[in-house]
């Protein structure tokens, strides 16, 4: 018989967490065991910076995002609460993650995204996981005003993030940094959409620092992209545009926390093209072996213009979340690369070493 004790699996962040979140006692978690993400230590940036740099890489999350954080603690109270469907507006990682946890408790989902706008693969996982897609001719924007009218009059609940059960759940992800460095870092980077992660990610430090946990709160620095930045032109945009298809928003819902977020911790906003977000998610796969979609590597992309304007992070401790997979999108990471099969060869093992360039 054998003597191999079995090791308890991860518990998903609500039970994980539970007596540091703001949800309703003893509600059950429905989870699919988000969270638990790994801390990997990036050489490339670290060189670059002289800094430790860290990715907190949510890709690993169970439906490819950050967003699971948040969906599981948001799904379980509206399951608890008596829904029996679910509404979310989405650029398309809040919709697939819905959508798998929706399917995991028997909710029905409704999924309202912008027309033509939306990532095959996030399509794609939504549909699979039984939500109904509703295409609007609009922006994200337009989509989250008709999913807030929606939850108004009808018997539909709304978990985008100004359900407040999602920051809850978004913020485990700074209590996981601080317990594996053992402190706060002294700047996180990330980049900044709808503005809900970065506002649970200030909670979170602000709650572990406050509980003894943390010595410190970071430097929170966000950023966006430049044809989608309102918080940093201090303006909604009418008309956002970006590659980086996830923050293509105008009117981010949590700009008041977002903006007490930068400013309580001497942080700030910055925007960087389409061309530096996409060259940074080409970089950051090909050095670190980390492959993020466009927008996950938004905050890449700032730290990399931090120190092209000669901002320097040495000698710091720096967190940078990446915050959903590079398979939600692979027409973006390979439209930038051109052809990219490099030859066709016949079943010949000296053809291939020739090709190979090993002969
Ligand atoms: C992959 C990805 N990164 C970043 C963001 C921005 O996060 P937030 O909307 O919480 O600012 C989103 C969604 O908006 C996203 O889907
Ligand atoms: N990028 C988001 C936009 C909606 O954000 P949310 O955090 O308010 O749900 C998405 O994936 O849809």
């Amino acid at each position: 018989m054998s003597t191999t004790t079995a090791r308890p699996q991860w518990r998903g962040v609500i039970d994980e967490y539970r007596e540091l979140l703001d949800l309703p006692a003893g509600v059950p978690a429905v989870t699919l065991r988000e969270g638990g993400t790994p801390l990997v230590r990036s050489g490339w940036l670290s060189g670059l910076t002289g800094a430790e740099v860290w990715l907190k890489v949510e890709g690993n999350n169970p439906t490819g995002s950050f967003k699971d954080r948040g969906m599981t603690a948001a799904i379980s109270v509206a399951k608890h609460e008596g829904a029996r469907a679910v509404v979310c507006a989405s650029t398309g990682n809040t919709s697939a993650s819905m959508a798998a946890y929706a399917a995991n408790c028997g909710l029905t989902p409704l999924v309202l995204v912008p027309e033509g706008k939306i990532a095959a693969g996030k399509m794609a996982q939504a549909i699979m996981h039984g939500a109904q897609v509703l295409m609007v001719r609009g922006n994200f924007d337009d989509c989250l005003t008709l999913a807030r009218q929606l939850a108004e009059s009808y018997p539909v609940a709304l978990v985008n993030s100004v359900n407040p059960a999602r920051l809850e759940g978004q913020k485990t992800a700074a209590f996981e940094i601080v317990d594996f460095l053992g402190d706060a870092p002294d700047v996180h980077v990330l980049p900044v959409g709808n503005a809900g992660n970065i506002s649970a990610y200030w909670l979170g430090y602000t709650q572990y620092a406050a509980a003894g946990h943390a010595t410190r709160r970071p430097v929170m620095r966000g950023f966006q992209a430049a044809g989608a930045a309102p918080l940093v032109n201090g303006a909604p945009v009418a008309d956002p545009e970006t590659k980086a298809t996830a923050i293509r928003i105008g009117n981010p819902a949590s700009w008041k926390l977002a903006v007490a977020a930068a400013e309580e911790s001497g942080g700030r906003f910055r925007a960087v093209t389409d061309d530096q977000i996409l060259s940074a998610q080409r970089e950051l796969a090909r050095r670190d072996g980390v492959f993020v979609e466009p927008a996950s590597a938004t905050g890449v992309a700032g730290l990399l213009d931090d120190l092209d304007r000669g901002e320097s992070y040495a000698g710091l401790t720096v967190a940078v979340t990446v915050t959903g997979h590079g398979l939600k999108d692979t027409v973006t990471a390979l439209e930038g690369l051109g052809d990219v099969v490099d030859s066709v060869v016949d079943a010949d093992v000296a053809d291939v070493a020739r090709a190979a360039g090993l002969a």
